[in-house]
């Protein structure tokens, strides 16, 4: 129970009994239904990643290893400045205790642009997943290292049913061989270990050659400049999940053109 990891799924699954609570299921598929049209989110990515990079930039204002990030934190300016910058989709951190994250930052963002969006927040349970479209999500996060199999395939249906895509997100080996039984084209590698917050690109130079070729590696966590990218590329990631880095420059546009200006040639 003392891992990062294991704190955050005890709130949040308190957190999502509380909502239950408050909004049944029923009214949440209500909005569900009554949300605009989902954008493509891993086409989006698949298409910018044939010619150059895919980048998913992600609104965070805080998070639990770096504290604040970015005072000067408006959803929709941001929101822009990444689309402008040329990023292929937006992700947007709902959690509140650990990311200041809010649920109206994901639906303000999205609106903002024409970008698919990925709720990023912890998905436990198949209300969360209606939630997500209810805030006009195009996608969502399933963590392998805090759900079973059987969650993780009920989480990815649920999603499929409203027509969302689905990032599965592994660490290890053993999260990457239970994550190729599951459907979805995205497989997330976290460089970041969300137990204790240590972050290294080796995550990425291991676990990408036991990727199935059929799968989009989405690189995730601790990118900071192209010449990283470049090097990722070469582990056959074109498909980037960004943050800190770039929320911690002051002309966001600019930093994620220069970004990715320059792609290198890939190897998958
Ligand atoms: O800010 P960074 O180091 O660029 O990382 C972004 C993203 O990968 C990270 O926020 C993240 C990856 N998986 C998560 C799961 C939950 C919360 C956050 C995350």
């Amino acid at each position: 129970m003392s891992d990062i990891l294991e704190k955050i799924k005890t709130y949040k699954l308190e957190e999502v009994a509380a909502r239950k609570a408050a909004v049944p299921l029923s009214e949440v598929e209500a909005r569900a239904n009554d949300a605009p049209p989902v954008r493509g989110f891993a086409e989006n990515l698949q298409r910018a990643a044939r010619e150059g990079y895919g980048l998913i930039a992600e609104i965070k204002k805080a998070s639990p290893s770096k504290g604040l990030i970015r005072s000067d934190f408006d959803p929709p300016a941001l929101a822009k400045a990444y689309e402008d910058g040329g990023a292929t989709c937006l992700s947007v951190l709902t959690d509140g205790p650990s990311f200041q994250g809010d649920d109206s930052y994901l639906t303000a963002a999205r609106s903002a642009v024409s970008l698919p969006a990925l709720r990023k927040d912890f998905m436990y349970d198949i209300y969360q997943v209606a939630e997500a479209r209810a805030l006009h999500a195009d996608c969502i996060l399933i963590i392998l290292a805090s759900v079973s199999d059987a969650q993780a395939q009920e989480l990815e249906e649920a999603a499929f049913a409203w027509g969302m895509d689905v990032l599965l997100e592994v660490h290890n080996a053993e999260e990457l061989e239970r994550a190729s039984h599951l459907k979805s084209p995205l497989m997330g590698i976290n460089n970041r270990n969300l137990k204790t917050f240590e972050t290294t690109l080796d995550t990425t130079r291991t676990l990408s050659k036991q990727v199935p070729v059929d799968r989009t590696i989405v690189c995730e966590s601790g990118l900071n400049t192209p010449e990283e990218l470049a090097d990722m590329a070469r582990y056959g990631a074109r498909c980037f999940l960004i943050g800190e880095s770039l929320m911690r420059q002051e002309d966001v546009a600019g930093a994620t053109r220069e970004l990715l200006a320059n792609p290198a040639r890939g190897v998958r």
